[in-house]
């Protein structure tokens, strides 16, 4: 269903009200601080603005102050029947129908503004990140390429959501330059290891889950429960220095190779707006542990695309598509499978899915695989790639498509700059 808004919103625009994403945002003014807002068309609704005024008057934030932070921590921490009573409340006050903020020219003044007058941050601080590996298609190339095809996929990939410990400060916000990482590649033949800006930069197209409520230290999370415990979504890449990670990675997994930059889309879709857009995620073949069997096991119909700008090119091309739906292992059981030995989340952590590559070519998320390691270079336009070059620009759009609406992310974007000399 379409929600009317008496704010105009295109019908190719990623924010209707059925949307309400929320972020971090400064307006562009001097000496402005950072505050929480949601996306409506292309405005920001400021969240601070609409508490000062006591709009937000539902019995579970009527006295919070979750609205007058930098960072969206303290109200992801809530839980979902405070998001719930959020959603409600501000998908009333922008509707067409509700004349106390479309009526009122002084608040509309305050509380709205265009999305060009406004800088994006992170919108959560991000305490712990950690990076999952579910995507078999993706999991197959990458243990064709470095491990050959004998045995691509280890047998422990089909009974638990592999992941790593990420770096969490290296996270950056959509727009962010990413320096070209220098480090160490393969020696060849007798010689030292390469040291040197790295040769195979590229981009892992992900998404990744917002931890809401916690978990105790020593206590688990209940795989049917899991969803309560996930605020919503956001676009990531993964950027990853390929000759630094095959160099590295034995025997104790990705280490420098990733942790030079991570950047995320800086709107947050909830699962309460993503809900529309839940299937049935793929039949799990062996069946999991009990621990991990889900009564109902979703994932969300999210279309994904890649874009790369090549280093003086003025048009982007489109390198792939992709969808959230290809994930083997759900967020639920990634959330469950994190807490069964008692390790503790908190609001604000994150949790990558790891690339989301399809089984077609053309649907593979990162270059690694669509160019088979720099074998099989791609065509962008007029000039040729095998990993990303200095200038390079590369971006990530994912949307749901409703009936006449997207519900959507907006863009996760950055450009690969030269390393220092
Ligand atoms: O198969 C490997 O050795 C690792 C491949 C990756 O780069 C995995 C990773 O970062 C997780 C993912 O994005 O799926
Ligand atoms: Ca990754
Ligand atoms: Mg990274």
């Amino acid at each position: 269903m379409v929600l009317k808004s008496f704010i105009e919103v295109e019908p190719e625009s990623h924010f209707p009200l059925d949307n309400l994403p929320y972020g971090i945002f400064k307006p562009d003014e001097p000496g402005s601080v950072p505050r929480p807002g949601v996306a409506i068309g292309n405005y920001v609704l400021d969240l601070s603005a609409i508490a000062s005024a006591c709009l937000f008057d539902g019995p579970l934030l009527k006295k919070t102050d979750c609205f007058n932070q930098p960072n969206l921590n303290s109200f992801v921490g809530l839980g979902r029947p405070a998001w719930k009573e959020a959603r409600a409340t501000l998908q009333k006050l922008l509707s067409a129908t509700e004349p106390i903020l479309r009526d009122n020219a002084d608040l509309r003044q305050i509380a709205l503004l265009p999305m060009d007058n406004v800088q994006m941050l992170l919108p959560v601080a991000i305490g712990d990140y950690t990076d999952f590996f579910s995507s078999m298609h993706h999991a197959k190339n990458c243990g064709t390429i470095f491990r050959g095809p004998e045995n691509p996929i280890n047998l422990n990939w089909f009974h638990l959501p592999i992941a790593y410990h990420a770096r969490a400060s290296s996270i950056v916000v959509s727009g962010t330059d990413i320096i070209r990482p220098r480090g160490q590649g393969h020696p060849t033949g007798n010689s030292a290891p390469y040291f040197g800006p790295s040769r195979k930069v590229d981009f892992e197209l992900e998404m990744a889950a917002v931890v809401g409520p916690g978990n105790e230290l020593g206590t688990t999370v209940d795989v049917n429960e899991a969803s309560n415990h996930i605020f919503g979504l956001v676009l990531m890449n993964d950027w990853s220095a390929r000759d630094i990670q095959a160099w590295e990675y034995v025997p104790l997994g990705p280490f420098l190779g990733k942790s030079f930059g991570t950047t995320i889309s800086p709107w947050i879709v909830t699962l309460d707006a993503l809900e529309p857009f839940s299937c049935e995620a793929p039949k799990q073949n062996p069946s999991p542990l009990t621990y991990l069997v889900e009564k109902t096991s979703r994932n969300y119909d999210i279309s994904l695309e890649v874009l790369i700008k090549p280093s003086g090119q003025a048009d982007s091309c489109v390198v792939t598509r992709s969808n959230f739906n290809h994930l083997y292992w759900t967020i639920t059981q990634q959330l469950a499978h994190h807490t069964i030995n008692g390790c503790n989340l908190r609001p604000g952590d994150l949790f990558g899915t790891g690339t989301i590559s399809g089984p077609e070519p053309e649907s593979y998320g990162c270059l690694l695989e669509l160019t088979w390691n720099g074998q099989k270079p791609l065509s962008l336009g007029g000039t040729t790639r095998t990993f990303l070059e200095d200038g390079d620009e590369v971006t990530f759009f994912g949307y749901c498509q409703g009936n006449g609406y997207k519900v959507g992310f907006g863009r996760c974007s950055g450009k690969i700059v030269p390393s220092p000399q």
